[in-house]
């Protein structure tokens, strides 16, 4: 498996371009990283990776194959995506949200079976919210609420998967369980790219980071290529420092300084 993005290039009025130009791949078993200011276009490059929003230019490719040309089904059978932020409407209960997971594998009016409740109450246990199953969506919490959206996504089972801000509600602790288990998806095989407004987490999982700035791809290579003090002065307008952990040189950091 493997994306392609050639030359992309997306407006919503037709005449501000969000990006322009933007080609990048990503290979199965990798994770990219988009870092990026607000309003960079991480967001709108996520959902026209889903082709939920038609480049105006450019394609994008799985394994060669335009993504224009797959069906909505034949497309939520490869890639699974995350917005970031989902308005709850309906007070479904925390399990039939994340059997909605199961939906592009399914025939059409067809019920989940037996497989797919166990595959949703799985993705749930790995994510250990199976407790959340018999509440309802509307009344449990934000960071409630992503995780049972990732448990979706990941009872999808995809090749790909688009997470964009996976970690914006989640505590400390949820957030690097959450990496943990994006790690061990990509190597089980899977291909993720996610935004993040946190370096770290970065080191933390990916293979590749890009910095979105200026309707551009800014910089783009390895975390410890891309994440450095200038670069990240440059993108967001503060003094950081990047370094080793003493304690354990495989380690490095993104430390803010304030003073
Ligand atoms: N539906 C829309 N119609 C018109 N413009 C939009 C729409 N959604 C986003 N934009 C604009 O597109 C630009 C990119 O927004 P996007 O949400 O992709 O950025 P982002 O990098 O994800 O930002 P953030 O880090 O704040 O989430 C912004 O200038 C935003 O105002």
């Amino acid at each position: 498996m493997r994306l392609d993005v050639h030359e992309a290039t997306f407006s919503y009025d037709g005449s501000r371009h969000i990006f322009a130009d933007i080609s990048f791949s990503v290979q199965e078993r990798n994770i990219m990283c988009l870092l990026g200011p607000n309003g960079a276009g991480k967001s709108t490059l996520m959902k026209c990776l889903n082709n939920l929003m038609p480049l105006s230019k450019g394609c994008i490719q799985i394994d060669g194959q335009d993504i224009r040309s797959l069906s909505r089904q034949e497309l939520t059978r490869k890639i699974a995506y995350v917005p970031q932020s989902h308005i709850p409407t309906f007070p479904f209960v925390a399990l039939d949200v994340v059997l909605m997971g199961r939906a592009p594998h399914l025939n059409f009016l067809a019920v989940p079976g037996k497989k797919d409740i166990e595959i949703a109450k799985q993705a749930m246990n790995s994510l250990g919210i199976y407790h959340l199953r018999d509440k309802r969506y509307t009344e449990i919490s934000g960071g409630e609420r992503q995780l049972v959206l990732l448990a979706a996504v990941i009872a999808q089972q995809t090749s790909i998967l688009l997470l964009d801000e996976p970690t914006s509600h989640l505590d400390f602790g949820n957030q690097i369980r959450l990496l943990k288990i994006i790690n061990s998806l990509a190597e089980q095989g899977m291909l993720v790219i996610m935004s993040t407004h946190f370096p770290d987490h970065a080191f933390l999982t990916a293979n590749t980071v890009a910095i979105i700035a200026g309707g551009k791809i800014a910089k783009q290579g390895s975390p410890a290529e891309v994440i450095t003090e200038e670069n990240i002065y440059q993108t967001y307008g503060i003094k950081v420092i990047v370094g080793q952990v003493n304690c354990d040189k495989s380690l490095i950091t993104c430390v803010p300084l304030i003073r």
